[in-house]
């Protein structure tokens, strides 16, 4: 099967803090890839990493076939990122930001269909920085998917979103799968990562701990659920199984 992402023993040190140390993984085309792990175990790091935002100390990537940091702009044409934050411009309103994302790309997605899509239709005219959180999160899920990627990186992708919108957007991300989209995920929340993720990897202070579909990382744990299993590989040596 054709990876679209190779990533091999890439390291990221700040000074003396190892933030990410020795990842190895590669996802196929159409696969939907969970990267797991606590508050500060290197998640985006690796993803920033990953796309040469960020220079590793060491390792390999390759996307598309591609070296990000040599390749960046023929990358960003056939990649969606969306990060945790986006600075945006003081006052730009929904449209101005969606036209302009849009205006990047040679074949962008329909903006406007992707408004409704992610019910965010009827705030065009409103101000980005007036949304309210989940609002603004789901724009920018919204934005990363403008490019029609062939491979999408999503960093905390629901978080701050309610009930019936974590849902919607899972229902969009899976039909976009069947479509063949690859997509590289990051979640706090392991119910999602249950229902999306073909397989996923778990760091615990910047090590990779176990990489596999749910149910290899369950069993390789002495737990009986995933969500158990994710607490015990992350945990200090005296966490049980509840
Ligand atoms: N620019 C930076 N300078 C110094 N240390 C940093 C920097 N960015 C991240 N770190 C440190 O690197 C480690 C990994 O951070 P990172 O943001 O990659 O984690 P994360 O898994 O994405 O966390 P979260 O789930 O909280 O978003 C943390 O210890 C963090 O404090």
């Amino acid at each position: 099967m054709e990876k679209v992402l190779q990533v091999q023993n890439l390291s990221k040190s700040y000074g003396s803090v190892a933030a990410v140390s020795g990842l190895s993984l590669s996802v196929a085309r159409g696969e939907v890839f969970g990267l797991l792990g606590p508050n500060g175990a290197g998640k985006s790091t690796s993803i920033e990493c990953m796309l040469g935002v960020k220079k590793a100390s060491a390792g390999t990537v390759e996307i598309l076939g591609i070296n990000p940091s040599e390749g960046r702009k023929t990358l960003f044409e056939r990649v969606g990122v969306q990060f945790q934050e986006t600075g945006y411009q003081d006052k730009i309103r929904v449209e101005e930001v969606c036209r302009m994302t849009a205006a990047l790309y040679r074949k962008p997605a329909d903006w406007q269909r992707l408004l409704a899509v992610f019910d965010i239709q009827g705030l065009e005219k409103q101000e980005v920085s007036q949304l309210s959180g989940g609002e603004r999160q789901r724009l920018s899920v919204l934005l990363a998917l403008i490019p029609n990627p062939e491979l999408v990186f999503l960093d905390e992708l629901t978080t701050g979103l309610d009930t019936r919108a974590r849902r919607e957007v899972w229902q969009y991300l899976k039909e976009l799968k069947k479509g063949g989209l690859t997509i590289v995920l990051t979640s706090h929340f392991m119910d999602e990562v249950e229902v999306l993720c073909d397989r996923a990897l778990i760091l615990k202070k910047g090590e990779p701990q176990i990489c596999g579909t749910i149910e290899e990382i369950t069993e390789g744990s002495p737990c009986s659920c995933f969500e158990e299993a994710y607490l015990w590989y992350t945990g200090g040596d005296d966490d049980a199984c509840v």
